[in-house]
């Protein structure tokens, strides 16, 4: 059973600040490692997989510092998020090559073990250029398996896979950790986190933003403050009313019409907001809800 930990890691490129100060530990089962595109997550999967330097902090398997570690780099396995550009290669001549390149004693039966854990046995003889995304990704897996690893990093795996064959990379992902494995995947989708993975780490711009179960960071999410724009008949006497709410946080009234509403605590909001009304004698024409993309989700994480 192996353990990934990064201390305080910070990975910047000239001036950019890819990775900002993160700690976290990667146990064995299924993380999903979740944030929106340019966090950073493929910047600490390399970091992770040992094939990027941290500019700061550690990142250590089993307690040994992965950078240059060549034994860690025997427990690792990746699947990078790039596609593969040897089309003219079947599937199995792909797996091989790697198979090779890690001097395995037997690579043509690792092979074919690893073919048929992804369930490639029967099209593996054919090019990869011909392949389905769904099946590129899987031929990319076994590849990553070849040798067998114990830690298994995947970077956004699912991209462009149809549905049918990302719910069979799902169950490959579920069943890899439940046999011990330490399998992380990066994504910038929450459902599809929470369909596979154990743990979840969200990291936004770098920096790593909330841990925990699916529960855990549902919660920290539907707990936030949501804002809304209320068009009534009369919104003045809607905004002074609103203003002396436990649940309200802020109110103001739009120039073209309408009242910004953010509040804490959205049950309470809902069931009071029509008994104001009434008790006013105010109609509302319309509720909207004004911040329910997931980069404000994201960002309020960070804020907190
Ligand atoms: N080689 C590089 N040189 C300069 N900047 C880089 C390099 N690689 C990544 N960056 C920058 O570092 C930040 C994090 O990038 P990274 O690819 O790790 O994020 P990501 O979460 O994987 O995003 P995406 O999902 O879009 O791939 C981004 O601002 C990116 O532009």
């Amino acid at each position: 059973m192996s353990v990934i930990t990064l201390e305080t890691v910070s990975r910047w490129y000239g001036n950019v600040v890819a990775v900002n100060g993160v700690s976290m530990t990667v146990r064995p089962g299924v993380t999903g490692l979740l944030g929106p595109n340019g966090a950073g997550k493929t910047t600490l999967i390399a970091l992770m997989a040992g094939f990027l330097a941290p500019s700061a902090g550690t990142v250590t398997l089993d307690g040994v510092p992965i950078w240059r570690h060549t034994d860690a780099y025997r427990t690792i396995g990746l699947v990078p998020e790039r596609e593969l550009s040897f089309g003219y290669l079947t599937g199995r001549q792909f797996v091989r090559a790697n198979a090779e390149l890690h001097g395995l004693d037997a690579p043509g039966a690792a092979t074919e073990r690893a073919l048929s854990i992804v369930d490639m046995t029967e099209p593996a003889a054919r090019r990869i250029g011909t392949y389905s995304k769904g099946m590129r990704q899987r031929v990319k897996l076994a590849s990553a398996l070849v040798h067998d690893p114990g830690v298994l990093l995947l970077d956004e795996p699912f991209n462009g896979v149809d549905p049918r064959q990302r719910l069979h990379l799902m169950a490959l992902l579920r069943q890899m950790g439940a046999e011990g494995r330490t399998v992380l995947f990066s994504s910038h989708i929450l459902e599809e986190v929470e369909q596979v993975a154990r743990q979840i780490e969200v990291v936004v711009s770098g920096r790593h933003a909330a841990s925990g179960d699916f529960g855990q960071i549902r919660r920290l999410m539907t707990d936030r403050p949501v804002q809304y724009v209320v068009v009534t008949n009369d919104d003045r006497a809607l905004a002074s009313a609103l203003i002396a709410e436990d649940a309200v946080v802020a109110v103001s009234l739009r120039r073209q019409g309408g009242v910004d509403v953010s509040v804490s605590d959205f049950g309470g909001f809902a069931v009071r907001l029509p008994r104001i009304a009434r008790e006013r004698g105010v109609r509302i024409l319309e509720l909207t809800p004004t911040d329910e993309s997931l980069e404000s989700v994201f960002s309020y994480l960070v804020e907190r």
